[in-house]
């Protein structure tokens, strides 16, 4: 992408109840390694109607991987040297708004992190690199899902705030009604630091945040439990693979990168001279930063 030219190669990544994409052709499982360790499964490299995607199963196949143990780096890192340039994350989540039920789609455009027990930058001392999080998602992305949405009926909103809680545990009643005063439409365990990164790679990012529960602060519901989580998800996750269905045509006429930057992210980012950089540091980033070392 770094000379305008190429078009978008999609990513999907897959969160709880979608471990797989059925009805595409070319289906070949890869094991891609990274320096960052590895990743939460084999990539599934594929292609829908002759546009090529990449499909990766965030927690695995069999969902073995907690939130907090996923290798997100490996995770972004695999995917860049997979040639994505576009991720688009597709989780279940918890609603902290009575007007965003289960089985709404919510096209994410905010994150507030909350996680503390993840490694959560590729640039370590030895390459250090402040990128920007203003704008953590990429809206060409996200007006792709937004038309989806819209095509196949699925109930949706866009914009909103993604709460990312360290889990594995559901959020206290006292943690769930505090995130709805800071105005949080979602929450959920996974989508930092996966959007960092995905910006310190120059990969665009977005959320298609699929409600399964009124998490615990709903005075009508009761305490969230994984079977009622997943009862919804098997329904959400159908419309999932739809949504991907349909989002990776209308990418496929694009050329370039997108108008919101995600692609160049680096260019001012990287503050450590180029003499005091360590090489160890700087070899495990090439493909993450490859374009500007
Ligand atoms: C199975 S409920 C909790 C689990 O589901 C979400 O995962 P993902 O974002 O990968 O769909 C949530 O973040 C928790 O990890
Ligand atoms: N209520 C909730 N809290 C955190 N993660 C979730 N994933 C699905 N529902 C959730």
């Amino acid at each position: 992408m770094a000379d305008g030219q190429a078009r978008p190669v999609i990513g999907i990544i897959g969160g709880s109840g979608v471990y797989g994409i059925e009805g595409l052709t070319d289906v070949e499982w890869r094991t891609i390694d990274s320096p960052f360790g590895a990743p939460s499964d084999q990539l599934m490299f594929a292609s829908l109607n002759g546009q090529p995607l990449v499909f990766l199963p965030r927690h695995g196949r069999g969902h073995r991987i907690s939130p907090s143990e996923v290798n997100y780096r490996a995770n972004i890192d695999a995917l860049k040297r997979a040639g994505v340039t576009e991720i688009l994350s597709v989780s279940a989540v918890g609603s902290l708004k009575e007007e965003l039920p289960p089985g709404t789609f919510v096209i994410v455009d905010q994150f507030i992190d909350r996680t503390f027990a993840r490694e959560k930058s590729f640039y370590t001392s030895g390459c250090v690199a402040h990128v920007s999080m203003a704008h953590p998602v990429c809206s060409r992305l996200g007006d792709a899902a937004e038309a989806a949405c819209q095509e196949l009926g699925i109930p949706h909103k866009r914009g909103g705030t993604y709460l990312v809680m360290e889990g594995p545990q559901f959020s206290t009643k006292a943690e769930s009604m505090l995130y709805r005063q800071w105005g949080c439409d979602v929450i959920g365990m996974t989508n930092m630091p996966e959007a960092k990164l995905a910006r310190e790679a120059e990969m665009c990012y977005a959320t298609v945040a699929m409600v399964t529960d009124f998490d615990c602060w709903h005075p009508d519901h009761d305490a969230v439990t994984v079977d009622a989580v997943i009862r919804v998800l098997l329904d959400n996750a159908d419309k999932a693979r739809s949504v991907v269905k349909t989002v990776v045509p209308k990418l496929a006429d694009r050329e370039g990168p997108c108008g919101c930057g995600c692609h160049t992210a680096l260019e001012h980012a990287l503050i450590t001279s180029k003499d005091a950089r360590d090489p160890e540091v700087l070899a495990r980033l090439d493909a993450v930063a490859g374009r500007v070392l």
